[in-house]
């Protein structure tokens, strides 16, 4: 185990705590699990890359994230997603369009608070080495 493989498993401890209080945060109900492709069937027409906190849980145990930006990526995903598929002016589109942008806010002030900024630099060179 090289000491950069410690710092990595110290951020995926970090990144799952993240995501669980995002995950069991009711306003974030939405982005929890992927978008039904069998009852939303044009989705797929519309995202070309869906993406979900479920989703985010499994990419962190599988070690697809090196620092938090690249966490930090993969939720304004959700969020970019979320108003380009539901842009209408009804009170449903402008729903989940507030929800997401306070998905994106709430995670990124989630982390800029807990994180340690030596740590995400020293994270970021890492992600550029490999
Ligand atoms: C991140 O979630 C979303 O972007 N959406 C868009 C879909 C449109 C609407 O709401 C969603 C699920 C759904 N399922 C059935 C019928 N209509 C809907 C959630």
């Amino acid at each position: 185990k090289r000491k950069e493989d410690y710092k990595l498993r110290e951020l995926r401890i970090f990144l799952r705590d993240i995501c669980r209080k995002l995950a069991s945060n009711r306003r974030f109900y939405k982005f929890t699990k992927p978008v039904d492709l069998e009852e939303v069937t044009d989705y797929l027409d519309i995202i070309k890359q869906p993406m979900d906190l479920e989703t985010m849980m499994t990419k962190v145990d599988m070690h697809k994230y090196n620092c938090a930006k690249e966490f930090l990526d993969d939720i304004d995903l959700i969020c970019a997603n979320a108003l380009e598929y539901n842009p209408d002016r009804t009170s449903s589109d402008k729903q989940i369009r507030h929800e997401a942008c306070s998905l994106r806010d709430h995670a990124h002030a989630l982390i800029e608070v807990e994180m340690d900024s030596d740590f995400e630099i020293e994270c970021q060179d890492i992600a550029k080495r490999r």
